[in-house]
């Protein structure tokens, strides 16, 4: 029976750069992955859909080109084949030097196929049983199929099989009104697609202020999107006519749309079923989710849950910082813990919407004094420049202490502006110390500081 320092199950956004670590500190390592080397961010989450994000963005300024000054004669057109290819170039990339940097590691087995535990020191993969004084979990998670009546009986679609499309879908349905369902809506109506999007909560992005899901909502309604917010009792078939039809009781009561693609975005569960977690004695919630402490340490001692399995984050930035905080505890002696991360995002429709802390709504939950302060995009003079001016950006504040308390930028550029905001956060410095900070004339960032010296209470 192979015997090793560590196992680590998933090559996720934990499992390679911790193989890396463990590695170099001389241990040796056992790593499994079942299917994709990077696992969901690489090949069916971040990378491709940014990159769909870029050639939508492509398309939808070429359609401006006449505002700009810009002359394109004829329409545009989408070549869908050329925009997978370089979607698939691009994961494909990635993939292949985790892949290539993994297989290379000195100290480091690399083992193909599906891992499950026998118990609390034993992996079978394949034919093979491995064992190890400790291993890391970092499955991941996969789309949540929910049960609609009818679901069953109709082709549908995940953020994974929409990604096989060469053509342009007539009329993509998506259930779901929250990051997958709204960065396909626009990635899709872009390039072309008669879209309509069924949210059952009462706004889109329900986590968020109803003022920003209104703004979000108004800027993917003006580009032609079809929203339904409050759908309830939803339900699908097929139509008569071939495609897919989905009815729901809204308040003019029951309704039907008839489209040619469903996409099903109705949330992720992590992928614990199939690994008999059991055996090792390991504890999960009833959604499958692997309980971990402030270190990432299941109740198992010398077994640890990285990344979206764990449920403490359902980013890439989470998982990757899961890994840090796992190798700083065990090789470097600091005693980092999930407890010091901000909670930080952004929604990748475009405009972007970069989000940190807590919203309005939890802040003035909290009981404190709590400041606001909002500006509208087009009281942004790179917003103006650029001819991106929806949006606005707000933030949140204590008023005793000073300390930013959370933001969300709506607008060109904020994806990468609010990082000043979250860096002042970490620093837990107060906000007066952005607010006497000089910007680089014309950002977006350049007004950070403006809105925070126009504070009123909330
Ligand atoms: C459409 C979409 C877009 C996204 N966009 C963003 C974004 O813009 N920004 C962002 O921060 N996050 C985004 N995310 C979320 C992000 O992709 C995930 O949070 C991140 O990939 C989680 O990484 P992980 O390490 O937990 O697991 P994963 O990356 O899912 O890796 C888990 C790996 O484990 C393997 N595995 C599972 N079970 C076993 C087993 N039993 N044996 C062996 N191997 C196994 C899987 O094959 C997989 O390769 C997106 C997600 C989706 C779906
Ligand atoms: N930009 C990013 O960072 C990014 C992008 C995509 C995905 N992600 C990650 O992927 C995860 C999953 O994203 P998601 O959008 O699938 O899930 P989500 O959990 O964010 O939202 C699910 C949405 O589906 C709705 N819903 C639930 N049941 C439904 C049903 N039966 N019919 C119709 N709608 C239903 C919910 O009300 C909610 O709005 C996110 O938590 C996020 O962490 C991140």
């Amino acid at each position: 029976m192979p015997s090793f320092d560590a196992i680590i199950i998933g090559t996720g956004q934990a499992g390679s750069p911790l193989a890396g670590r463990l590695t170099a500190a001389g241990m040796k390592v056992a790593i499994i992955e079942r299917n994709l080397f990077g696992g969901t961010c690489v090949n069916t989450g971040c990378t491709p859909t940014k990159t769909l994000v870029a050639s939508a963005y492509a398309a939808h300024l070429a359609r401006r080109a006449a505002d700009y000054g810009v002359v394109l004669d004829g329409p545009v057109k989408i070549d869908m084949k050329k925009v997978k290819a370089r979607a698939d170039a691009v994961s494909g990339a990635s993939r292949d030097g985790i892949g290539n940097w993994l297989g290379g590691m000195e100290n480091c087995t690399v083992f193909r196929g599906h891992a499950r535990f026998l118990d609390a020191k034993r992996v079978q993969v394949g034919d093979e049983v491995l064992t190890a004084g400790k291993i890391f979990i970092n499955v991941g998670g996969r789309a949540i199929l929910p049960e609609i009546p009818g679901l069953a009986d109709v082709p549908h679609l995940t953020n994974s099989t929409i990604l096989d499309l060469d053509a342009v879908p007539e009329h993509l349905l998506i259930l779901g009104g929250s990051y997958i369902g709204l960065e396909f809506a626009q990635i899709y109506r872009r390039f072309g697609a008669k879209v309509t999007v069924f949210e059952p909560g009462p706004h889109l992005i329900r986590r968020e202020d109803e003022d920003i899901s209104q703004a979000v909502s108004d800027i993917l309604t003006a580009e032609g999107i079809d929203i339904v917010v409050s759908a309830v009792n939803l339900a699908v078939a097929k139509a008569a006519n071939g495609g897919i039809a989905v009815s729901h009781d809204g308040s003019n009561g029951l309704k039907t749309v008839t489209g040619s693609h469903l996409l099903v975005a109705t949330g992720r569960r992590p992928n614990t079923d199939d690994l008999d977690a059991d055996k090792a004695g390991i504890a999960l919630d009833a959604h499958g989710t692997i309980i971990v402490d402030d270190a990432l340490k299941t109740n198992v001692d010398g077994i640890w849950a990285l990344g979206d399995c764990n449920g403490k984050g359902a980013f890439t930035h989470t998982a990757y910082n899961d890994f840090e905080i796992v190798a700083a505890n065990l090789l470097d002696n600091d005693p980092r813990r999930v407890s010091d991360r901000i909670p930080v995002y952004a929604l990748y429709i475009d405009p972007p919407l970069g989000r940190v802390g807590l919203t309005e709504t939890e802040a003035k939950k909290t009981g404190k004094n709590i400041l606001v302060s909002t500006r509208p995009m087009t009281r942004v003079s790179r917003a103006i420049e650029k001819g991106e001016t929806q949006g606005f950006m707000k933030v949140v504040a204590d008023a005793d202490s000073g300390e930013i308390l959370g933001a969300a930028l709506l607008g060109t550029g904020c994806d990468e502006a609010v990082h000043s905001l979250i860096d002042v956060m970490y620093a837990k410095r107060p906000f007066e110390q952005v607010r006497r900070g000089v910007h680089i004339h014309p950002t977006v960032s350049e007004l950070l500081p403006t809105l925070l010296a126009e504070f009123r209470p909330a």
